[in-house]
């Protein structure tokens, strides 16, 4: 009997350390396979996207860069060596949320002190939604030299996607400029002031022509039969669905892509489904991914047009072109047509009807909370301070300080900023959307709004009339850290006792990019659940140079203890112990 109990006792035991050990190994084994590990080297390189010769940042000798692929729950490890010898560098994963990470956002001057030349810096963060981002340079005007690229996270396994595709495929859109991101910062902050001017291309995913036989045009530099400009080309099978993943990181260009022939079907926006709509054209704003739904069943004897034209601005910028290529056609051949020429560049109407036609999806509503605890009403000008032109909001024109505010707020080194917080309104009753501003003086500052942990912020992004006479631009505002609620938009002036009454609370969507539209208003809704400190910036390169942002501080005490990787500039110096 004691036998048998003691030959019963040490069987459950070995089948215990069996059990604990295959547990073990199983943690360990999916542990293991849900770390995501990139290493890469940003270089700067020549080429030639657009057939034209200039030095481009790549990583790991490519521009756009790897499409980091990830599952939702992943960890994604960047290990980042900065090799472009003379110049720091940032890298921010747009769209990610980076919940108990906020050192991992990338934001230069905000959640990190640059990476310095020669120096590695590792990114470290969890993918915790499936859905189609992006990552690009936040450090100066870095992001348009080309450090740029796609992410895309799938679903866990056995979770279906309301819609149903054959493939799946990402394109980056991008503007391409010949000149120097230094070329161009400096005239922006010269006096007098050299604007940028528009683009010289638009680049599918890296892929441009600019016209080469232009008279003023170096030859040496401009080569037409580069292998580098060869048009993209994507190649579809007669009769299969496609789902089109599509990003925009242009710097200025707001964009209309189509593809000739055929409709397509939006069905993702900034990784929240979409209540399905078809257009024949999507417009994309910088900073936005959508994911569209693409059937090849045109014609298959022949290859269609992939057009991207510039809206929203009086522009120079040739459609950039890309080829649609039916399975067994040759995937360079030209199709037969004339490409499309797109919508008109000033129209409003079907940009402001798009907006507004973006619905969550019936299965995937996140209700909004019904009340917000705090407006941030946010007028966005042009200004002149002390005679160089900037941009601001609520005549305050955002200038980065040099020891980046979550090291300086966890560490409560409260002088290395302003302190009087930036303003939550402007002079309603006075302003005149609609002309220049009679006094267009502004201040800069780099002072940020701090906000209650855990309450619900509305932000009513208000539009209005630039320094010259009848003239309003698009601004894609990008926000950080969060998704957000897309409560409404109108024309003309935003009115608090009417407008709120027709936010949309049944089933808006989420967001983290949105556009205020020319001499309009858009309102977003948020809660300020996130620890950290975030940015809420203009994502035209240019625009965010010159001041157009606002920095969120939400629940700093609940930050972690910061990484010392981030530390080493400014004030932080102290706390750096590599
Ligand atoms: O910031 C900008 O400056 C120019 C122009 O307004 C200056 O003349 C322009 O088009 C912008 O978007």
């Amino acid at each position: 009997m004691v036998e048998h109990d003691f030959h019963q006792q040490t069987q459950s035991l070995v089948k215990l350390v069996v059990l604990v050990c295959l547990l073990f190994l199983s943690a360990s084994i999916s542990v293991e396979a849900r770390i995501r590990h990139y290493q890469w080297e940003v270089k700067y390189e020549y080429k030639s996207p657009d057939c034209f010769k200039k030095p481009s940042i790549s990583i790991n000798g490519k521009t756009p860069g790897p499409t980091i692929v990830a599952q939702q729950g992943d960890t994604v490890v960047v290990e980042v060596k900065n090799s472009l010898l003379t110049e720091n560098l940032a890298i921010h994963w747009h769209g990610i949320r980076q919940i108990g990470t906020p050192w991992a956002d990338g934001t230069e001057g905000v959640t990190q002190c640059p990476i310095v030349p020669g120096d590695t810096f590792i990114y470290k963060f969890v993918v915790d939604r499936a859905g189609t981002y992006l990552y690009h340079a936040h450090y100066g005007m870095q992001r348009q030299a080309g450090l740029q690229g796609m992410m895309r996270v799938s679903l866990p396994d056995g979770v279906l996607e309301p819609f149903s595709y054959d493939h799946d495929r990402s394109i980056l859109l991008t503007d391409w400029y010949h000149k120097s991101t230094y070329e161009q910062a400096t005239g922006l902050a010269s006096l007098p002031f050299s604007w940028v001017g528009e683009p010289q291309s638009i680049l599918i995913h890296g892929r441009g022509r600019f016209n080469c036989s232009i008279p003023t045009i170096d030859p040496t530099l401009c080569n037409a039969t580069n292998p580098q400009c060869t048009p993209y080309s994507m190649t579809v099978v007669p009769g299969k669905t496609y789902r089109l993943r599509i990003g925009s990181l242009t710097a200025l260009s707001a964009l209309s892509f189509e593809i000739e022939g055929h409709n397509m079907t939006v069905v993702e926006a900034d990784g929240h489904y979409v209540e399905p709509f078809v257009v024949k054209n999507l417009f994309i704003y910088s900073g936005e991914t959508y994911s569209v739904l693409i059937k090849a069943d045109q014609d298959p004897t022949r290859n269609y047009w992939a057009s991207t034209k510039v809206v929203s601005r009086n522009n120079t910028t040739p459609n950039g072109l890309g080829i649609f290529n039916y399975y067994p056609n040759h995937p360079r051949r030209y199709p037969p047509t004339v490409p499309p020429s797109g919508p008109r560049w000033d129209d409003v109407a079907p940009r402001m009807a798009q907006s507004v036609a973006i619905k969550s999806h019936r299965d995937f509503i996140h209700a909004p909370p019904l009340t917000s605890d705090r407006v941030i009403v946010m007028l966005n000008t042009q200004n002149r301070v002390n005679g160089y032109v900037r941009w601001s909001v609520n005549n305050v024109s955002f200038n980065m300080p040099h020891t980046p505010y979550l090291i300086a707020l966890k560490h409560n080194l409260l002088h290395a900023f302003e302190q009087t917080p930036p303003p939550d309104n402007y002079d309603q009753k006075n302003y005149d959307i609609f002309n220049i501003a009679p006094n267009v003086n502004a201040t800069t500052s780099n002072s940020i709004y701090r906000l209650k942990f855990n309450t619900t912020v509305d932000i009513i992004l208000q539009n209005a009339n630039t320094m010259n006479l009848n003239n309003s631009e698009t601004h894609p505002w990008h926000l950080h850290g969060h998704d957000f609620w897309v409560m409404g938009y109108g024309n003309g002036k935003f009115n608090q006792s009417i407008d709120p009454k027709n936010y949309n609370f049944v089933n808006p969507i989420m967001k983290n990019t949105i556009p205020v539209h020319p001499y309009g208003w858009t309102a977003l809704r948020f809660r300020a659940d996130n620890p950290g400190v975030w940015a809420f910036h203009c994502h035209i390169e240019s625009h965010f140079f010159m001041g157009m942002g606002v920095v969120f501080e939400e629940g700093i005490e609940k930050v972690g203890k910061l990484p010392t990787s981030i530390m080493g500039c400014g004030e932080s110096k102290r706390f750096h112990r590599p």
